[in-house]
C-alpha cells in the first residue's frame, strides 16, 4: 500500500456540498464524473496532496443513497493508492479480509477499484485504487 488516495465523503446534493467545500478549500473541483457502475455522481478537489471526492447517489440502489439514509452525509471511505491492485486484494484476501469485489471494478478519475468491508475493518470502508496504465 502507498499513500491515501482520497478521501471519500457522502452527500445529499453535489452542487450545495461543491459551493460549500470550494468555499471552505478556496478552491474549485477540478473534475467532474458519474460513475453509472457505481450509481454515483463525483466531484474532486486536490488540496496540496490530498484528494477528496464528494459522492452523491444517482439513485435509490447506490451505496451511498442507504449510507445517507442510515448516517446522513459525511465521511464515507478512504482509498488507499496500491502498485498492484491483484496482488493487493490477494494478499489481504490471504489475511482474512472481506473483498467486496471479486475482480477490480472501474472507478473514477481513471482507477481501478476493490473495497473491503467495513465490518472486517474497525468500521472504516477502505477502497483500494490502482491507476489504469
Ligand atoms: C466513484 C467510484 C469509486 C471511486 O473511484 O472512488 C467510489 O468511491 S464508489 C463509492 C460508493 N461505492 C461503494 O461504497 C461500494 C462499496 N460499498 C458496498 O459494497 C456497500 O455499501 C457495503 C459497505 C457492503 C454496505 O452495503 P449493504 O450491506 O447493502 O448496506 P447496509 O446499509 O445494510 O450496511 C451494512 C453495514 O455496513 C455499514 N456501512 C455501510 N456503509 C458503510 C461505510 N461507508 N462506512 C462504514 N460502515 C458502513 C452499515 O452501517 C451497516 O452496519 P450495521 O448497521 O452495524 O449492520
Ligand atoms: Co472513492
Amino acid at each position: 500500500m502507498k499513500n491515501v488516495e482520497h478521501i471519500g465523503i457522502a452527500v445529499k446534493e453535489l452542487a450545495a456540498a461543491e459551493k460549500l467545500f470550494s468555499t471552505l478549500f478556496n478552491a474549485a473541483p477540478y473534475k467532474r464524473e458519474t460513475v453509472e457502475s457505481e450509481h454515483v455522481s463525483t466531484s474532486f478537489f486536490q488540496i496540496n496532496q490530498t484528494k477528496i471526492e464528494l459522492l452523491e447517489a444517482t439513485n435509490e440502489e447506490s451505496a451511498i443513497a442507504k449510507f445517507i439514509e442510515k448516517k446522513g452525509e459525511g465521511f464515507h471511505h478512504i482509498a488507499f493508492e496500491v502498485g498492484d491492485i491483484h496482488s493487493e486484494m490477494q494478499r489481504l484476501q490471504d489475511e482474512g479480509f472481506t473483498l467486496l469485489n471479486a475482480e477490480p471494478k472501474i472507478g473514477a478519475d481513471n482507477k481501478l477499484v476493490c473495497f473491503l468491508h467495513p465490518k472486517g475493518t474497525s468500521g472504516i470502508l477502505v477502497e483500494l485504487c490502482q491507476e489504469i496504465r
